[in-house]
């Protein structure tokens, strides 16, 4: 059996990053990755212009200007922003200038409005900056066209937004989404919008996983529930393999007589990598790989196994495939723990609960109720996982305990 260490590092062996791309338009490319180098060819800021409301001027006009000893200047023109402003200020003469606005010729330094007086056509300026060039943005300041200015292999979010806008990137290179196909294995399961009859379980893992993938950018092709039947579940696993870049298959992963999972993927040509992980929950943890590059996890079926699976394994394969550059391990926070923290020991344990920050520290609040892999109704508001290590049975409450962060929201 694997340690989740050794899991984890062979399953991010296995990922080959996306190399498809498409070309989106800017207004859909939140949450995608960039697979283009950005260069701008145009500075930033594009012009020199004024950081705010108040007189373009020359340094040497203001210069050791004081409340009692003021410099008087000719007001020769208005600059709102937005103008290409036509002249040239000349020693005694400023121009009114906005916020944004292009400085205009001969002026090297902006007056705040709160440190003049107007008078008519003049104004009095009552103080000076120590150096010229204060309160303007000057162009290239911020970048210089040409550089970079976005790597590939980054993900797009506002700020990016913002950034690929003003470089006019209005369409853009980024990597396809990765497929992920998602069923469930089981003769008990119905759908949630079925009649429960005596025996069955509703099918909860299927909507769950296809949240999970929707959470991580990635298009999730949901197959249904099949049948604990050999030639259906052949039938309908040699579909994803071909159709996903990522098969998630839920149940049939133990060692039961109605667990065929292992045998149907042999049987289809794949490579059997995992086949347990010292981990609970999510001990039974097939994975397999195709020649065709695609990624098969065989996720045990009890819920709460089968996100702590893809939280722990599947999101980093994802992140890898998605053509995402860095770092694709989960983040693991310090928090001092409310609560005991009982394991058995023998398999690295992950109990579900939530991480808070309370006063600058964090924090980690066990989720109340039975943690059993099958209690998913104490699932609900998860957003870390505690790791209590191989051979540690105990932590008392207050002591510091490692905490995997869940980052299920873009
Ligand atoms: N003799 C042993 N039995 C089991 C072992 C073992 O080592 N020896 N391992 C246990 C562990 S740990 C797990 S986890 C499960 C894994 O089971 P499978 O992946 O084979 O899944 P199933 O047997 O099909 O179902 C297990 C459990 O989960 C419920 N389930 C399944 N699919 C869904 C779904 N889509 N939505 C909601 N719930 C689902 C199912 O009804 C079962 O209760 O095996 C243990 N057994
Ligand atoms: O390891 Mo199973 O996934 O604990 O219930
Ligand atoms: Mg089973």
């Amino acid at each position: 059996m694997l340690s989740v260490n050794q899991a984890q590092t062979l399953i991010l062996d296995l990922v080959q990053p996306l190399k498809d791309t498409e070309i989106i338009s800017l207004d859909v490319a939140a949450g995608r990755i960039l697979a283009q180098p950005i260069i701008s060819q145009l500075d930033f800021p594009y012009w020199d212009n004024s950081a705010m409301d108040g007189y373009a001027v020359k340094f040497k006009d203001v210069q050791g200007c004081t409340q009692t000893q003021p410099a008087i200047l000719d007001i020769v023109a208005e600059i709102p922003a937005g103008q290409n402003p036509s002249i040239s200020i000349q020693s005694g003469q400023t121009a009114r200038i906005f916020t944004g606005a292009m400085l205009p010729a001969g002026a090297d330094t902006i007056i705040m409005q709160e440190n003049t007086q107007r008078e008519g056509n003049r104004v009095k300026i009552l103080s000076s900056p120590d150096q010229p060039k204060a309160y303007v943005r000057q162009r290239g300041d911020y970048y210089q066209a040409g550089n970079p200015l976005l790597k590939p292999g980054i993900a797009i979010n506002a700020p990016e937004i913002a950034v690929l806008a003003t470089a006019q990137c209005t369409q853009l290179t980024v990597y396809r989404r990765p497929k992920v196909v998602i069923f469930s294995t089981g003769d008990e399961l119905i759908p949630p919008n079925q009649p429960l009859q005596p025996g069955q379980i509703i099918d909860s893992n299927q909507y769950a996983l296809a949240a999970f993938v929707g959470s991580q950018g990635a298009i999730s092709i949901p197959l249904g529930i099949v049948k604990d039947n050999k030639e259906a579940l052949k039938k309908t696993i040699a579909q994803a393999i071909a159709t996903g870049d990522i098969v998630l298959s839920t149940g049939g992963v133990s060692v039961g007589e109605y667990d065929y999972i292992e045998e149907i993927l042999t049987e289809l040509g794949g490579n059997i990598q995992i086949r347990s992980v010292a981990v609970t929950p999510g001990k039974p943890l097939t994975v397999a790989t195709f020649s065709n590059g695609c990624l098969y996890f065989g996720i045990p079926g009890n819920p709460v196994s089968a996100l702590v699976s893809c939280w722990r394994f599947v999101q980093p394969a994802l992140k890898k495939l998605s053509g995402l550059e860095g770092n694709w391990h989960p983040i693991f926070i310090k928090a001092r723990s409310r609560h005991d923290l009982p394991s058995k020991g023998a398999r690295e344990t992950y109990l579900w609960g939530q991480l808070l920050l309370v006063n600058g520290v964090y924090e980690f609040e066990l989720a109340g109720g039975k943690h059993s892999s099958a209690n998913l109704i104490n699932l609900a508001q998860t957003n870390g996982l505690a790791v209590m290590p191989v051979g540690q049975t105990f932590l008392a409450a207050g002591e510091d305990v490692t905490v995997m962060q869940i980052d299920s929201l873009k």
